[in-house]
């Protein structure tokens, strides 16, 4: 872990006090209810909340503890907001030469190429255009590149899609997908949408009243029962897949996973980790394999807990190998199959269920 954090603060009518660690890579998302912290952590990380106090380690480096109180500005940290707060007189190419002039000296081999940035974040026919000329989802990818320019040792993203529309954020997810590929810098990444975590992280915070209530993996966090994500009525297993193969014949893609062969609508093509999102709201069961089915993927799998929800539901956590999936189902279908842990059966997921 190269992040150590254990940070308090107090005003009058809230307390935060929050104890994680983050990878050296990949993105962390902190996840919350409004009001519940976040973006006062993030604050506290930047240095920006004066009456902070406990202990910050980034990469070895320590910005606070007992003693030292490293200033904002000293900090070597990347933040991108909700709003890109470009400087509207440089073009897009002077708004990042701006923090380039401003970068962090590099260490071996995790410097920033200026290069590489333009063309991971596609910004290549952007770059002489003044902010005002850009979409909002354009003005945002220069954001990020003019954040990352300052060669930062930590990454703080707080809902930078959250002012884009849906079209606009589905054209910027590809980008942030890339950069978590190929920087190996860890990013903070905060967000109200379960979509658009289960897309881009691999470590999940959940908060809650000033608190981190848990971390850990993202695909293990989602399916905790005793955690409010698998409570949801968007509640979803992230699956990954190994390799995505196109066939046109069909207009599907065979997905390669660890719970076996899955079909997914439309043509993609990945060779390394391709992920999907399957709904618990989706996953029917049967305790025979169905042989005349329109349902393409069927896994064998066994159920590992029965919890009733409201609304005469249930939610049944499932294993199939040693991946876990969530089927949500009404209580009267576990009762007619006389359901309980232990049971072995077919999940079934039509592969329009399938979210990419
Ligand atoms: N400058 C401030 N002064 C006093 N209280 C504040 C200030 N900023 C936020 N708060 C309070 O601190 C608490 C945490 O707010 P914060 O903005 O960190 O929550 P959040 O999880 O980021 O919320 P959201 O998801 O709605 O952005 C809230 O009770 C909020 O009202």
């Amino acid at each position: 872990m190269s992040i150590h954090a254990n940070l308090t603060l107090k005003r009058a009518d809230f307390e935060l006090n929050c104890a994680f660690e983050l990878p050296e890579t990949g993105i962390s998302a902190l996840f919350g209810p409004s009001g519940c912290g976040k973006t006062t952590l993030l604050r506290c990380i930047a240095g920006l909340e004066k009456n902070c106090t406990g202990t910050l380690s980034v990469q070895g480096h320590v910005w606070q503890d007992n003693n030292h109180f490293i200033p904002a500005h000293q900090r070597q940290l990347g933040f991108v907001f909700q709003q890109p707060n470009l400087f509207a007189h440089f073009s897009a190419l002077g708004n990042i030469r701006y923090a380039q002039k401003r970068a962090w000296p590099g260490n071996n081999n995790k410097t920033i190429e200026i290069d590489g940035l333009i063309t991971l974040l596609g910004l290549e026919p952007l770059l002489e255009r003044k902010p005002h000329t850009l979409s909002g989802g354009e003005q945002q990818r220069v954001a990020i590149a003019r954040a990352l320019a300052i060669n930062p040792a930590l990454l703080v993203m707080d809902e930078p899609l959250s002012a884009l529309d849906y079209q606009r954020k589905q054209e910027i997810l590809p980008y942030l997908q890339k950069l978590h590929k190929e920087l190996a810098i860890p990013m903070l990444y905060v967000s109200h949408s379960r979509d658009e975590i289960a897309q881009l992280a691999d470590t999940l915070l959940l908060m809650e009243n000033g608190r981190i209530q848990a971390q850990g993996q993202l695909y293990e966090l989602l399916t905790r029962l005793d955690l409010p994500l698998a409570h949801r009525s968007d509640a979803t297993t992230v699956i990954r897949a190994r390799r995505a193969t196109p066939e046109p014949e069909y207009c599907l893609t065979r997905l390669d996973t660890e719970i076996g062969e899955l079909l997914l609508p439309g043509l993609h093509s990945a060779d390394g980790e391709f992920r999907v999102q399957i709904h618990a709201r989706d996953v029917s069961l049967c305790l025979e394999r169905p042989n005349h089915s329109s349902i393409l993927n069927i896994l064998s799998a066994q159920v590992d807990t029965l919890q009733p929800e409201p609304q005469g539901q249930i939610l049944v956590r499932l294993k199939a190998g040693k991946t876990i999936l969530l089927a949500r189902i009404s209580q009267k279908s576990a009762m007619m199959l006389n359901l309980s842990p232990g049971t072995r059966l077919y999940a079934q997921i039509k592969t329009a269920a399938l979210v990419q």
